[in-house]
Protein backbone atom coordinates (compact mmCIF):
# COMPACT_ATOMS: atom_id res chain seq x y z
CA UNK A 1 0.00 0.00 0.00
CA UNK A 2 1.14 3.73 -0.86
CA UNK A 3 2.24 6.21 2.08
CA UNK A 4 0.26 9.04 1.08
CA UNK A 5 -3.12 8.30 1.26
CA UNK A 6 -6.19 10.08 0.49
CA UNK A 7 -8.38 10.94 3.68
CA UNK A 8 -11.27 8.13 3.89
CA UNK A 9 -14.92 9.36 4.03
CA UNK A 10 -17.80 7.61 4.21
CA UNK A 11 -20.78 8.56 1.43
CA UNK A 12 -23.61 10.00 3.39
CA UNK A 13 -25.88 7.65 1.06
CA UNK A 14 -24.24 4.46 1.81
CA UNK A 15 -25.76 1.84 4.35
CA UNK A 16 -25.43 2.65 8.02
CA UNK A 17 -23.58 0.62 10.10
CA UNK A 18 -25.68 -2.88 10.78
CA UNK A 19 -27.90 -2.15 7.35
CA UNK A 20 -27.87 -4.49 4.68
CA UNK A 21 -26.12 -3.54 1.72
CA UNK A 22 -27.54 -3.92 -2.02
CA UNK A 23 -25.97 -6.29 -4.10
CA UNK A 24 -23.52 -5.57 -6.53
CA UNK A 25 -26.25 -7.08 -9.38
CA UNK A 26 -28.50 -9.48 -8.66
CA UNK A 27 -26.74 -12.03 -10.67
CA UNK A 28 -23.19 -11.54 -8.76
CA UNK A 29 -22.19 -14.81 -7.98
CA UNK A 30 -21.32 -13.55 -5.30
CA UNK A 31 -24.22 -11.19 -3.54
CA UNK A 32 -26.53 -11.90 -6.08
CA UNK A 33 -29.85 -13.12 -4.94
CA UNK A 34 -30.83 -14.59 -8.23
CA UNK A 35 -27.63 -16.10 -9.22
CA UNK A 36 -28.97 -19.98 -9.64
CA UNK A 37 -24.97 -21.18 -8.71
CA UNK A 38 -24.11 -18.44 -6.49
CA UNK A 39 -23.01 -17.93 -3.01
CA UNK A 40 -26.00 -15.20 -2.30
CA UNK A 41 -24.12 -13.14 0.45
CA UNK A 42 -25.94 -11.38 3.01
CA UNK A 43 -23.66 -8.30 2.90
CA UNK A 44 -24.25 -5.61 5.99
CA UNK A 45 -22.46 -2.30 6.48
CA UNK A 46 -20.12 -2.84 9.60
CA UNK A 47 -18.61 0.48 11.79
CA UNK A 48 -15.73 2.53 10.03
CA UNK A 49 -15.46 1.65 6.85
CA UNK A 50 -16.18 -2.47 7.56
CA UNK A 51 -18.69 -4.81 5.53
CA UNK A 52 -19.69 -8.43 7.16
CA UNK A 53 -21.18 -11.77 6.22
CA UNK A 54 -21.87 -15.66 6.90
CA UNK A 55 -21.59 -17.69 4.58
CA UNK A 56 -22.90 -21.62 5.58
CA UNK A 57 -20.35 -24.09 4.10
CA UNK A 58 -22.24 -25.92 2.17
CA UNK A 59 -22.07 -29.51 0.45
CA UNK A 60 -21.66 -28.57 -3.22
CA UNK A 61 -18.63 -26.05 -1.94
CA UNK A 62 -16.36 -29.09 -1.60
CA UNK A 63 -12.81 -29.07 -2.15
CA UNK A 64 -10.43 -31.66 -0.27
CA UNK A 65 -12.81 -34.14 1.59
CA UNK A 66 -15.09 -32.47 4.03
CA UNK A 67 -13.63 -28.99 3.31
CA UNK A 68 -14.20 -25.76 1.37
CA UNK A 69 -12.53 -25.54 -1.89
CA UNK A 70 -9.94 -22.44 -1.71
CA UNK A 71 -11.83 -20.87 -5.21
CA UNK A 72 -15.26 -20.53 -3.19
CA UNK A 73 -13.45 -19.19 0.06
CA UNK A 74 -11.46 -16.27 -2.19
CA UNK A 75 -14.78 -15.40 -4.31
CA UNK A 76 -16.34 -14.94 -0.93
CA UNK A 77 -13.38 -12.92 0.43
CA UNK A 78 -13.32 -11.19 -3.19
CA UNK A 79 -17.39 -10.18 -3.15
CA UNK A 80 -16.96 -8.81 0.37
CA UNK A 81 -13.54 -7.13 -0.28
CA UNK A 82 -15.47 -5.89 -3.22
CA UNK A 83 -18.55 -4.35 -1.14
CA UNK A 84 -16.57 -2.45 0.39
CA UNK A 85 -16.06 0.40 -2.67
CA UNK A 86 -19.35 1.26 -1.85
CA UNK A 87 -18.80 2.70 1.51
CA UNK A 88 -17.13 5.10 -0.17
CA UNK A 89 -19.12 5.98 -3.26
CA UNK A 90 -19.10 4.68 -6.35
CA UNK A 91 -18.42 0.49 -6.75
CA UNK A 92 -14.92 -0.73 -7.69
CA UNK A 93 -13.40 -3.87 -9.69
CA UNK A 94 -10.59 -6.26 -8.72
CA UNK A 95 -7.55 -5.83 -9.84
CA UNK A 96 -5.45 -7.52 -7.05
CA UNK A 97 -6.46 -10.48 -4.53
CA UNK A 98 -4.05 -12.04 -2.78
CA UNK A 99 -5.46 -15.26 -0.28
CA UNK A 100 -3.54 -17.05 2.89
CA UNK A 101 -5.54 -20.12 3.87
CA UNK A 102 -4.53 -20.75 7.45
CA UNK A 103 -6.69 -23.83 8.69
CA UNK A 104 -9.12 -26.44 6.58
CA UNK A 105 -12.71 -24.97 6.50
CA UNK A 106 -14.97 -27.58 7.30
CA UNK A 107 -19.07 -27.94 5.19
CA UNK A 108 -21.31 -27.89 7.93
CA UNK A 109 -19.51 -24.63 9.26
CA UNK A 110 -20.82 -21.03 9.23
CA UNK A 111 -17.79 -19.15 8.29
CA UNK A 112 -17.75 -15.56 9.36
CA UNK A 113 -16.48 -12.97 6.79
CA UNK A 114 -15.20 -9.51 7.57
CA UNK A 115 -13.65 -6.86 5.03
CA UNK A 116 -12.56 -3.36 5.85
CA UNK A 117 -10.82 -0.63 3.94
CA UNK A 118 -7.46 0.02 4.81
CA UNK A 119 -6.73 3.03 2.76
CA UNK A 120 -7.54 4.92 -0.59
CA UNK A 121 -5.10 6.57 -3.61
CA UNK A 122 -7.24 7.85 -6.06
CA UNK A 123 -9.46 5.19 -7.55
CA UNK A 124 -7.63 2.34 -5.69
CA UNK A 125 -8.75 0.88 -2.61
CA UNK A 126 -7.02 -0.91 -0.61
CA UNK A 127 -8.79 -3.68 1.69
CA UNK A 128 -7.98 -6.60 3.84
CA UNK A 129 -10.43 -9.73 4.40
CA UNK A 130 -10.51 -12.13 7.46
CA UNK A 131 -12.91 -15.14 7.61
CA UNK A 132 -13.02 -17.41 11.15
CA UNK A 133 -15.41 -19.75 12.09
CA UNK A 134 -16.69 -17.86 15.45
CA UNK A 135 -13.93 -17.49 16.88
CA UNK A 136 -12.32 -13.96 15.38
CA UNK A 137 -8.96 -14.66 17.56
CA UNK A 138 -8.74 -17.56 15.38
CA UNK A 139 -8.72 -16.41 11.61
CA UNK A 140 -8.72 -19.53 9.20
CA UNK A 141 -8.68 -17.06 6.13
CA UNK A 142 -7.04 -13.70 5.51
CA UNK A 143 -7.33 -11.91 2.37
CA UNK A 144 -5.74 -8.82 0.86
CA UNK A 145 -7.36 -7.31 -2.01
CA UNK A 146 -6.91 -3.69 -4.62
CA UNK A 147 -10.28 -2.72 -5.90
CA UNK A 148 -9.72 0.35 -8.67
CA UNK A 149 -13.76 2.25 -8.78
CA UNK A 150 -15.35 2.63 -11.78
CA UNK A 151 -18.36 4.32 -13.67
CA UNK A 152 -20.46 1.63 -14.13
CA UNK A 153 -21.90 2.39 -17.42
CA UNK A 154 -19.10 3.20 -19.04
CA UNK A 155 -17.15 0.25 -18.01
CA UNK A 156 -19.72 -2.34 -18.10
CA UNK A 157 -20.89 -0.68 -21.89
CA UNK A 158 -20.16 -3.19 -23.96
CA UNK A 159 -20.84 -6.66 -21.67
CA UNK A 160 -23.92 -5.83 -20.12
CA UNK A 161 -25.62 -7.34 -22.99
CA UNK A 162 -24.33 -10.69 -21.48
CA UNK A 163 -26.21 -10.32 -18.43
CA UNK A 164 -28.82 -12.44 -17.86
CA UNK A 165 -30.63 -9.13 -16.80
CA UNK A 166 -30.07 -7.71 -19.93
CA UNK A 167 -33.45 -6.50 -21.09
CA UNK A 168 -33.59 -4.89 -17.37
CA UNK A 169 -30.28 -2.94 -17.16
CA UNK A 170 -30.74 -2.16 -20.99
CA UNK A 171 -34.37 -0.57 -20.10
CA UNK A 172 -32.36 1.35 -17.22
CA UNK A 173 -33.94 -0.30 -14.41
CA UNK A 174 -32.05 -1.05 -12.26
CA UNK A 175 -29.80 1.63 -13.36
CA UNK A 176 -26.30 0.82 -14.30
C1 LIG B 1 -24.59 -2.30 -11.38
C2 LIG B 1 -23.45 -2.15 -10.39
C3 LIG B 1 -22.26 -2.98 -10.72
C4 LIG B 1 -21.24 -3.04 -9.61
C5 LIG B 1 -20.05 -3.85 -10.07
C6 LIG B 1 -19.09 -4.22 -9.00
C7 LIG B 1 -18.78 -5.70 -9.10
C8 LIG B 1 -17.82 -6.14 -8.03
C9 LIG B 1 -17.76 -7.65 -7.96
C10 LIG B 1 -16.77 -8.11 -6.94
C11 LIG B 1 -15.38 -7.80 -7.35
C12 LIG B 1 -15.00 -8.54 -8.62
O1 LIG B 1 -14.92 -9.71 -8.66
S1 LIG B 1 -14.68 -7.58 -10.01
C13 LIG B 1 -14.32 -8.71 -11.34
C14 LIG B 1 -12.83 -8.90 -11.64
N1 LIG B 1 -12.14 -7.65 -12.02
C15 LIG B 1 -12.19 -7.10 -13.25
O2 LIG B 1 -12.90 -7.58 -14.16
C16 LIG B 1 -11.36 -5.87 -13.49
C17 LIG B 1 -10.58 -5.97 -14.80
N2 LIG B 1 -9.70 -4.78 -14.93
C18 LIG B 1 -10.12 -3.66 -15.56
O3 LIG B 1 -11.22 -3.61 -16.11
C19 LIG B 1 -9.18 -2.49 -15.57
O4 LIG B 1 -7.90 -2.88 -15.12
C20 LIG B 1 -9.67 -1.34 -14.64
C21 LIG B 1 -10.96 -0.70 -15.24
C22 LIG B 1 -9.98 -1.80 -13.22
C23 LIG B 1 -8.60 -0.26 -14.54
O5 LIG B 1 -8.28 0.23 -15.81
P1 LIG B 1 -8.18 1.80 -16.09
O6 LIG B 1 -9.48 2.46 -15.81
O7 LIG B 1 -7.56 1.96 -17.47
O8 LIG B 1 -7.20 2.34 -14.95
P2 LIG B 1 -5.64 2.13 -14.73
O9 LIG B 1 -5.00 3.48 -14.94
O10 LIG B 1 -5.08 0.96 -15.44
O11 LIG B 1 -5.60 1.79 -13.17
C24 LIG B 1 -6.10 2.71 -12.19
C25 LIG B 1 -5.13 2.67 -11.02
O12 LIG B 1 -5.10 1.31 -10.51
C26 LIG B 1 -3.75 0.80 -10.54
N3 LIG B 1 -3.79 -0.64 -10.84
C27 LIG B 1 -4.26 -1.22 -11.95
N4 LIG B 1 -4.12 -2.56 -11.86
C28 LIG B 1 -3.53 -2.82 -10.69
C29 LIG B 1 -3.12 -4.01 -10.00
N5 LIG B 1 -3.28 -5.21 -10.53
N6 LIG B 1 -2.56 -3.90 -8.78
C30 LIG B 1 -2.38 -2.66 -8.22
N7 LIG B 1 -2.77 -1.49 -8.80
C31 LIG B 1 -3.33 -1.57 -10.01
C32 LIG B 1 -3.06 1.63 -11.63
O13 LIG B 1 -1.67 1.67 -11.42
C33 LIG B 1 -3.70 3.00 -11.42
O14 LIG B 1 -3.08 3.64 -10.31
P3 LIG B 1 -2.72 5.20 -10.26
O15 LIG B 1 -2.33 5.60 -11.64
O16 LIG B 1 -3.94 5.89 -9.77
O17 LIG B 1 -1.62 5.27 -9.27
Amino acid sequence: MPDELDVLERHPKTAKPGEVMRPHNLMCFGCGAESPHGLQLEMYAGEGFTVEAKMPVEQWMEGGPGVIHGGILSSALDDVMGMTPRLLGPPGVTVHLQVDFLQPIPVGKTLHLRAEILGRQRRKIYTEGVAHLGDPERPVARANGVFVTVDVREHFAEHVENSAKAAEYMGGKPQL
